[in-house]
């Protein structure tokens, strides 16, 4: 039967756009009882509008909770993707891990570097309460793109979503990191932890993280590898090269460091891949 409440045109569209978004019938229900709807009309509203029976509600209800996306991990021995054969040099499953070679050329770390080196700033993290800070954990320099700001960019960004399976509108700005001798991402998550305060804020946007890549821009003379401790492997950076790595539900053995810097410098350009959709891709 058909809900005989007049519903208003903003609402309407609302509980289209945001399902369109890919957020589930739950989330748009509980939305609604949050701001004073009756839990029985808000359900025939959306039943209605969505011209489903109420019994398929129901249904959704009971479907897994998150209705995110997952990143494809890479096949070896190697992928053609936008006119490159990108090697995988290592495979791991726990934590889901790939070691990309010739993911970049030379001259395309080099333009980044050059793009991103007058716009540094020193690096943040995202604290407990959703902010960005400076953090003691992390002394190297940054800076964010945002997506598809140089067609170089937008270029790489496609490249990645071809090789993981995900629009490039799930991943965060590119950002570029600069480390001199000593300096170090000391271990850490990248994975919102959802028991801290800040989280409801943190993936209000494109929801959890899902998983990360770390492309090498240059190839420093000593040290400065990213290390999983969890699992006592080191990736050397390598000029061009990647490491990719998945932590679906906030796997444990995805901890990672960028250890220090002996001899010379090190530049990375990292990607984060949500569950959902991010931001607006440019056209
Ligand atoms: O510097 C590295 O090797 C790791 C960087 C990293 O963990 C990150 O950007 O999230
Ligand atoms: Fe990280």
């Amino acid at each position: 039967m058909k809900s005989q409440i007049p519903i208003r045109p903003e609402l309407r569209e609302w509980i289209l756009t945001t399902t369109r978004d890919g957020h589930s019938v739950e989330t748009v229900l509980k939305m609604m009882q949050d701001n004073g709807y009756d839990p029985r009309q808000s359900r025939s509203i959306v039943a209605t509008v969505l011209n489903m029976p109420i019994s398929a509600l129901d249904a959704h209800a009971q479907a897994p909770k998150n209705q995110g996306r997952r990143t494809q991990h890479p096949e070896p021995p190697q992928m053609m993707i936008d006119s490159r054969t990108v090697h995988v040099g290592l495979s791991m499953e726990s934590p889901a891990l790939r070691v990309l070679n010739d993911f970049l050329s030379a001259e395309e770390c080099d333009t980044l570097i050059e793009q991103a080196r007058p716009r540094l700033q020193r690096a943040k993290t995202v604290d407990s309460a959703g902010k960005q800070q400076i953090d003691a954990r992390r002394t190297s320099e940054g800076m964010f793109f945002t997506l598809g700001e140089t067609p170089l960019i937008k270029r790489i960004e496609q490249r990645i979503a071809t090789m993981l399976g995900i629009p490039a509108d799930h991943g965060e700005g590119l950002q570029i990191l600069h480390y001199l001798p000593g300096q170090q991402y000391e271990p850490h998550y990248d994975w919102f932890n959802p028991e801290q305060p800040g989280f409801a804020a943190v993936t209000a946007k494109g929801g959890q993280r899902i998983a990360s890549l770390v492309m090498y821009l240059n190839t420093p003379e000593a040290g400065g590898g990213t290390a999983f401790p969890e699992v006592g492997v080191t990736v050397t950076a390598l000029c061009g090269s990647a490491v990719y790595f998945a932590y679906d539900t906030g796997d444990t053995a995805s901890l990672h460091a960028g250890l220090p810097v002996q001899k010379g410098e090190k530049w990375i350009a990292t990607k984060w891949l949500r569950e959902l959709p991010f931001q607006k891709a440019s056209r």
